[in-house]
């Protein structure tokens, strides 16, 4: 397999610790060969590892074994763990765009991009909610198409909406974007996953999935239409249930994946039962795109204290995603 491509995030975050981390546990975790793309001095001063600067993706099998190959872009001024600036953005952002075009040429069997300060990138005019929508934009597909799954053991969720104000969700949701969403995640989760009949649950948008109307009336003007028609494909949906209620041990048992309407009705159930083993991959995509499920931890950055889990299974989930891709590209999956 070709190796991985993984985006260093912030620099002043824990994105080069992690990488650094996931490299020393290549051997007992069986994982793939990857290299980093960032500024080499924030691995070089902020992890204790071997590093080794490689000019070609080519290179970066034969170095694997031996030190951790990183493909430098950009000098930062300084890179204070901690302590993030413009200069730290620029530098991720960079990383991000070399990643996102190595796995687009296919010089790369995919692309694992580190934790980045959406604040920084914001300051830095990045016009993008976040690195799905960039990295989607990179390949040709619009961003309403591609969607964000953050997946743990047993627990998967789709955000229906992503980085946006609580306030415009409910504006934001409609027939079409549900039924967008339903097929994306279908799909996705038969090509990136094996599941070729996956069962999907929607999450009301209300309490209670507005109790008949009483508590909001999103669920019957939205959700059932929506709902009903593509069950009518073939589709196997469940929903909309009361979103207090479907997250439990043996209620996760009833479905694949569960779509909820905004960011913290799905991340707050997966980031609760499993912070340090989910991964956030994004579905609809012609590459293979994972991440963390963290952010740039600046408060621990430069202390040794990250724990590189998240990133493991990012990279590991790559590769199963890269190997699934193959098995089920002549297989029916949903359209
Ligand atoms: N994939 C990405 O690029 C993501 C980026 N972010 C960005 O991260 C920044 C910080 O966000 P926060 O809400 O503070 O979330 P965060 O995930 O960075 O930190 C939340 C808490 O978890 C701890 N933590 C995070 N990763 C850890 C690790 N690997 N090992 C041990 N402890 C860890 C932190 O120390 C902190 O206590 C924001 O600017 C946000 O935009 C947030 C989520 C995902
Ligand atoms: N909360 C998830 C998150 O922030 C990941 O966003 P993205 O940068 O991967 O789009």
């Amino acid at each position: 397999m070709l190796p991985l491509a993984i985006s260093s995030g912030d620099p002043a975050g824990v994105g080069p610790e992690i990488i650094g981390k996931a490299w020393e546990a290549r051997k007992k975790q069986k994982l793939s060969s990857f290299f980093a793309i960032g500024d080499i001095a924030s691995f070089e001063h902020h992890w204790d590892g071997p590093v080794v600067r490689i000019d070609n993706p080519d290179q970066a099998a034969e170095r694997f074994d031996d030190a951790l190959p990183v493909f430098h872009v950009h000098d930062c001024a300084s890179i204070v763990p901690g302590h993030p600036d413009l200069d730290g953005a620029h530098c991720a952002l960079q990383a991000l765009e070399l990643a996102t075009g190595f796995a687009r040429s296919g010089t790369v069997a995919g692309l694992v991009t580190g934790p980045v300060s959406k604040a920084q990138l914001y300051a830095i005019g990045f016009n993008y909610p976040g690195q799905t929508e960039f990295v989607a934009e990179r390949c040709g597909v619009e961003r309403r198409n591609a969607v964000m799954m953050l997946a743990g053991p047993d627990l998967r969720v789709v955000p229906m909406t992503t980085h946006i104000p609580l306030a415009s969700v409910a504006s934001q949701l409609d027939v079409r974007l549900i039924r967008r969403r339903i097929r994306a995640t279908a799909k996705g989760l038969c090509r990136d996953f094996g599941i070729k009949n996956p069962r999907l649950a929607i999450a009301g948008f209300n309490p209670h999935a507005g109790e008949s109307g009483n508590l909001g009336r999103e669920e019957i003007d939205i959700f059932m239409p929506a709902i009903a028609s593509i069950a009518d494909e073939g589709f196997d949906i469940i929903g909309p249930l009361p979103a207090d209620t479907m997250f439990h041990a043996e209620a996760r048992q009833n479905f694949d994946a569960a779509l909820c309407a905004y960011h913290d009705q799905a991340l707050i159930p997966l980031k609760t039962l499993y912070f340090h083993e989910a991964v956030n991959i994004t579905l609809g995509l012609p590459i293979i795109r994972t991440s963390p499920d963290h952010g740039t931890a600046f408060g621990i950055a430069g202390k040794g204290e990250a724990r590189p889990d998240s990133m493991i299974a990012a990279i590991r989930m790559a590769g199963e995603a890269v190997a699934n891709r193959k098995a089920f590209a002549a297989a029916a999956c949903p359209a």
